[in-house]
C-alpha cells in the first residue's frame, strides 16, 4: 500500500514518456485561422500536443475550444497548416481520419438506435467495404460498453436514455472507434460526480495500452484538469494564450485575467491537486 490516491499511483512517468518523443506530434497547428460561414473563430492559432499525453484545453466559454478541436478534426473550414500524426490533416481521407482521431462531441442526440447498435457504428472505419463485423469488432463494442458502463442500457433506444447515459454511451462509441487520438468535448457536463471521476480514470489505463495514443479534453473543471491531464491549453479570444503542465497553466494571473473573476489557486489536501476556486 503507498498511500497514494489511485490517480497518482497510475500517473505517467513524464520525463520517459517525452523521451519516446522522436514521434511527430498527435496534432500539429500551425498559424492556424477557422470558423463559420459568418464568422471567424480561431485566429493564427499555434497549438501542439504531443503523444502519449492527456491534454486539457481550458478557457471561457466562447473562447474558441470546441472550435479548435473541430478544426483539428476538420468539421470547420480553416487556413494554416494541421498535421495529424505528422499527416496532412488535407490529405487524409474520411477513412484515416476515423482510424486516427474519433470525438465525443458536447451533445448525444436522442436518436432511435440502440446504445449497442450506436456504438457498433463506429467500426464502419475499420471495415472493407461490403464486410460484416468481426469477432473483433464485436470485441470491441462490448469492451468499450465495458469500461464506461453503457452496458446496462446497451439494449435499449438512445431516445430513452438519459442525458448522462447518452453521454457514456457516446463516450463508448468514440473509445470503441480504436483511435489513437481521442477528442473529447466536455466529456462529464450530463456526469454526475462519481461518474465523472470514473470517465477521467479510465482514461488514464486507456492512454498507457499504446505509446501513439493521446486524449485532448475541452473541459470547463480546472480541478478535473489539474488533476488528470498532463499539459494544458489556455485559450481566450480565439488565440492561445498559454500552454504547458497544470502548473504553470493554473496561475491567478492567467485564469483571472481569462475567466474575469478572481481566484484562489491551493493545493488539495485530500487529493494532493491544485485546486481552483472563484472568489
Ligand atoms: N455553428 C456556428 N456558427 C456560427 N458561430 C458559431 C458556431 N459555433 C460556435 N460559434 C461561435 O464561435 C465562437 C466560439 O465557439 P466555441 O464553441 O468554439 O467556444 P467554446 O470555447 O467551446 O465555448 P463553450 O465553453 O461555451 O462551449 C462563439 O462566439 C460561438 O458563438
Amino acid at each position: 500500500m503507498t498511500g497514494l490516491m489511485p490517480e497518482q499511483q497510475t500517473a505517467p512517468n513524464t520525463a520517459s514518456r517525452e523521451a519516446r518523443t522522436e514521434a511527430p506530434s498527435a496534432v500539429e497547428m500551425t498559424e492556424v485561422s477557422a470558423g463559420y460561414r459568418r464568422k471567424n473563430v480561431l485566429d493564427s492559432v499555434n497549438a501542439s500536443f504531443a503523444p502519449g499525453l492527456i491534454h486539457g484545453i481550458i478557457g471561457p466559454n466562447g473562447a474558441g475550444k470546441s472550435t479548435l478541436v473541430k478544426a483539428a478534426l476538420g468539421l470547420v473550414p480553416s487556413s494554416g497548416d494541421i498535421r495529424i500524426a505528422g499527416e496532412r490533416l488535407a490529405s487524409l481521407s474520411s477513412k484515416e481520419r476515423a482510424r486516427l482521431m474519433s470525438y465525443l462531441p458536447q451533445d448525444t442526440p436522442p436518436v432511435d438506435f440502440t446504445g449497442e447498435q450506436y456504438v457498433q457504428m463506429s467500426r464502419y472505419a475499420r471495415l472493407g467495404r461490403f464486410s460484416s463485423p468481426t469477432a473483433e469488432d464485436e470485441e470491441a463494442v462490448d469492451e468499450a460498453l465495458r469500461m464506461t458502463g453503457a452496458s446496462a442500457w446497451r439494449d435499449r433506444p438512445m431516445r430513452s436514455t438519459s442525458g448522462g447515459e447518452r453521454q457514456l454511451t457516446a463516450l463508448a462509441r468514440a473509445i470503441a472507434q480504436d483511435p489513437q487520438i481521442l477528442i473529447v468535448d466536455e466529456p462529464s457536463s450530463a456526469l454526475d460526480m462519481g461518474h465523472e471521476i470514473d470517465v477521467f480514470r479510465l482514461f488514464k489505463p486507456w492512454i498507457k495500452e499504446s505509446s501513439s495514443r493521446t486524449i485532448i479534453a475541452v473541459l470547463h473543471d480546472l480541478d478535473i484538469a489539474a488533476r488528470f491531464c498532463d499539459r494544458l491549453t489556455l485559450v481566450d479570444g480565439g488565440r492561445v494564450k498559454a500552454s504547458g503542465p497544470p502548473a504553470e497553466i493554473l496561475v491567478p494571473d492567467l485564469l483571472n485575467d481569462a475567466y474575469g473573476v478572481t481566484v484562489d489557486v491551493r493545493r488539495s489536501e485530500a487529493t494532493g491537486y491544485l485546486t481552483v476556486t472563484a472568489v
